[in-house]
């Protein structure tokens, strides 16, 4: 047991922070991993690659660069399934700042997905509550996200999980923070006013069940978030802090956005991934299958087996009496016989 823990510690940590000079570098960084990701997991219709996106200013380099990989004939969406985070309460679909407007004039119509593969909560559903339960169960039905793509607002929220939001919740109506709509107000004139004042949103739970999550944390307005959420313990009031319980998540900074961590800090995820990359270490997660195939290998190799395919017979790793007695150290008596009595 011990030795697949192991294994997955090995791949797990270079991947927790990764820290690149700017915006741009950062949004290369993770297209470049999404178009590896979909492309080592070979999706097909039956067997889709399911991508949870988020809208703000902060992935829009990410989707440049995944258009421009499109482009080039580097990757194609045919095969993957989305289901974005969240959108406004409220506001007509076609409004310039509602998040449909917003993931089709910046991702979809330029790429080769099928509109029937893209999910994006409705926020003039008659039944709110219904649309919410919806959401989730077609998540499941799909077999739940494999990536979820996320930012955060200056306050650590990820989604519409505002401070305070349940560590469990799910997707849900959700009111917005005085903070989050005054962050929001440059969208809409500056207005305070226009802003939509609730909204729908994945829940916390819903991004921690996702196989993999990676979040985009640029500019220094966002470095005290990423603080807390790294050095700090796991708090409702800073939500992407919940990050922590889960296995595989990245989170890829520029520069600015470290300025409130500690140089330790910093240092300690440089040298996880400069060591990682000297090692040959991968730094990608790999697909369900590697992975069921590398833990089914590990069991053989613990429970014996009674041929391997070279022919040979598998060294058992339980301890045989055979070599305990064949050790250096004498054949002891049992305690209780070397209990003198008087
Ligand atoms: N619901 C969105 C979040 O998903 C996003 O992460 C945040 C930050 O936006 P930006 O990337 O523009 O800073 O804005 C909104 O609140």
């Amino acid at each position: 047991m011990n030795v697949v823990i192991t294994i997955l510690a090995l791949a797990d940590d270079p991947r927790r922070l990764l820290i690149r000079d700017n915006k741009t570098t950062a949004s290369e960084c993770i297209a470049d991993y999404i178009i590896d990701r979909i492309t080592a997991f070979g999706p097909t219709s039956d067997h889709p690659f399911v991508l949870g996106l988020p809208t703000g200013s902060s992935p829009e380099g990410v989707y440049k660069e995944l258009v421009r990989r499109h482009k080039l004939g580097d990757i194609s969406f045919i095969n993957v399934v989305t289901f974005n985070m969240d959108e406004y309460v409220g506001i007509p679909r076609d409004h310039k700042e509602s998040y449909h407007s917003f993931m089709y004039e910046k991702f979809f119509s330029h790429i080769d997905i099928l509109p029937g593969n893209v999910n994006i909560l409705d926020g003039n559903a008659k039944d709110l509550e219904a649309e919410c339960m919806a959401y989730e169960e077609k998540i499941k039905k799909v077999g739940g996200i494999e990536l979820f793509l996320g930012g955060i607002g200056p306050d650590g929220h990820i989604a519409f999980n505002e401070p305070g939001s349940s560590l469990r919740s799910k997707t849900r109506v959700k009111t917005l923070a005085y903070d989050t709509i005054i962050a929001n107000s440059r969208f809409f004139d500056n207005d305070i006013n226009q802003v939509p004042k609730m909204a729908l949103t994945v829940g916390i739970q819903t991004i921690l069940d996702a196989r993999e999550v990676i979040i985009i944390i640029t500019g220094a307005h966002k470095a005290l978030a990423l603080q807390k959420c790294i050095e700090e313990g796991v708090n409702h009031m800073w939500t992407l802090s919940a990050l922590q319980m889960h296995p595989y998540a990245m989170i890829v900074a520029d520069e600015d956005a470290t300025l409130e961590l500690k140089v330790k800090t910093v240092k300690y995820f440089k040298s996880i991934e400069s060591v990682a990359a000297q090692q040959g270490m991968a730094q990608m997660l790999p697909s369900q299958k590697t992975t069921d195939a590398k833990r089914d290998s590990v069991l053989m190799m613990l429970n014996g087996s009674p041929t391997m395919t070279n022919g040979t017979k598998p060294k058992l790793l339980a301890v045989t009496p055979e070599d305990i007695y064949r050790g250096p150290s004498p054949k002891l008596e049992s305690m209780s016989a070397r209990v003198l009595s008087y």
